[in-house]
């Protein structure tokens, strides 16, 4: 039975402030050595859902089991968990040293093996030289290191972080996410993090889920959940905004903005379509009668590294986004047509 126990399940729980229900009979399971992230808008319930994990918040209902043990009536620090929380909360009297022997005294471990773990923990993190620094003075991504090394010191079962890197800079979030991710896998560390950033989630996760009203709206492999959002929802909070109505038939759909090609055993009939902008393909125009495709205007342009979200606004319907390459950027004002290429069109499920 051991064998296929999942690390962690959440067997439809649901915890009810007043009549609002932040977690809905929430139904997941996180196997062993695996990394997963769960994003989705403000107040949609991720902390609720690695606080009540942590013990920190009782269900109304439902189980939470750890390694198929029933965590009800098991305290917070019984059940094995380790927590990063955004404020990492290290202690500004003690040292990097003190902070990180702290939780490892509180565990009973002696005085040398103390010793022994936080040399090994710093050098873990790569802070090796940081042992007698005063925690003021090291930098948000050195305490941010800490606080991790801190967590990972009792050798949780399973490690949650909430906004780990969430008031870092984006440089430095990138470098430390990579860092992250390889330094898991390493140590096999079981991994749940609740993340604002979908960039990092896509980063550090081999699972992502994506919460909406105290529910999960979608679950799957990071680029999996990027390729084929399941709904409206999902895609617009994954950023992807050309999403109009749609009659499909076959592998063609009627939509405002003409004919869209669609993949072959897509859905059929009445859907939501989602096109997005890579798919969103500008034709020269260059006053030529008879070019295909849908008349549009340039309306903005907004650079972003080598390549550039070009606003478009055709004649009827809402509005579309293309990405391009720098060297194909229209002018603003232009006038482009556009066609749409089949391998970047979704048709929802909802
Ligand atoms: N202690 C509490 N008392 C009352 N309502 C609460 C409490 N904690 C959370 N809530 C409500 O439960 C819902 C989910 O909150 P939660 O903090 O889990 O969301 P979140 O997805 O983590 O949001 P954020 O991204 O803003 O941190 C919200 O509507 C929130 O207002």
């Amino acid at each position: 039975m051991a064998v296929t126990e999942p690390l962690l399940r959440l067997d439809g729980v649901t915890v009810r402030f007043g009549q609002r229900a932040a977690l809905d009979a929430v139904r997941l399971e996180v196997a062993a050595h695996e990394i997963v992230c769960v994003l989705g808008p403000s107040g949609s319930g991720k902390s609720t859902l690695l606080r009540v994990v942590a013990g920190l918040q009782r269900a109304d209902a439902g189980r939470v089991l750890l390694s198929g043990v029933d965590q009800q009536g098991v305290p917070v620090h019984r059940r094995g968990v380790g927590l990063m929380f955004q404020d990492h909360q290290l202690f500004p009297q003690r040292d990097v040293g003190g902070n990180l022997a702290f939780g490892l005294r509180m565990h009973g471990v002696g005085r040398v093996e103390q010793q022994r773990r936080v040399a090994e923990l710093l050098e873990l993190v790569g802070l090796p030289e940081a042992q007698r620094r005063a925690v003021a003075s090291l930098s948000g991504g050195e305490q941010q290191r800490v606080a991790l090394a801190r967590a990972l010191a009792p050798e949780p079962r399973l490690l949650m972080l909430d906004e780990p890197l969430g008031q870092l800079d984006r440089g430095l979030r990138e470098r430390l996410v990579m860092e992250l991710r390889e330094l898991f896998g390493r140590l096999g560390t079981t991994v749940l993090a609740v993340t604002h950033d979908h960039g990092e989630a896509f980063a550090l996760a081999d699972r992502v889920v994506v919460m909406r009203e105290g529910r999960i709206a979608q679950t799957g492999a990071p680029l999996e959940v990027w390729q084929r959002p399941v709904d409206e929802f999902v895609a617009r909070f994954l950023g992807f905004d050309n999403v109009v109505s749609a009659r499909v038939s076959g592998t063609v759909a009627d939509t405002v903005w003409g004919k869209v090609p669609v993949p072959d055993g897509s859905r059929q009939g009445e859907r939501r379509l989602l096109v997005r902008p890579a798919g969103v393909r500008l034709q020269e125009l260059s006053g030529v009668a008879g070019v295909d495709g849908l008349r549009c205007r340039v309306e903005g342009r907004t650079f972003r590294g080598s390549r550039v979200a070009v606003r478009l606004r055709p004649q009827e319907g809402p509005p579309l986004e293309a990405e391009v390459p720098l060297r194909e950027v229209p002018e603003e004002g232009a006038q482009v047509a556009v066609v749409f290429a089949v391998d970047e069109v979704v048709v929802l499920e909802s």
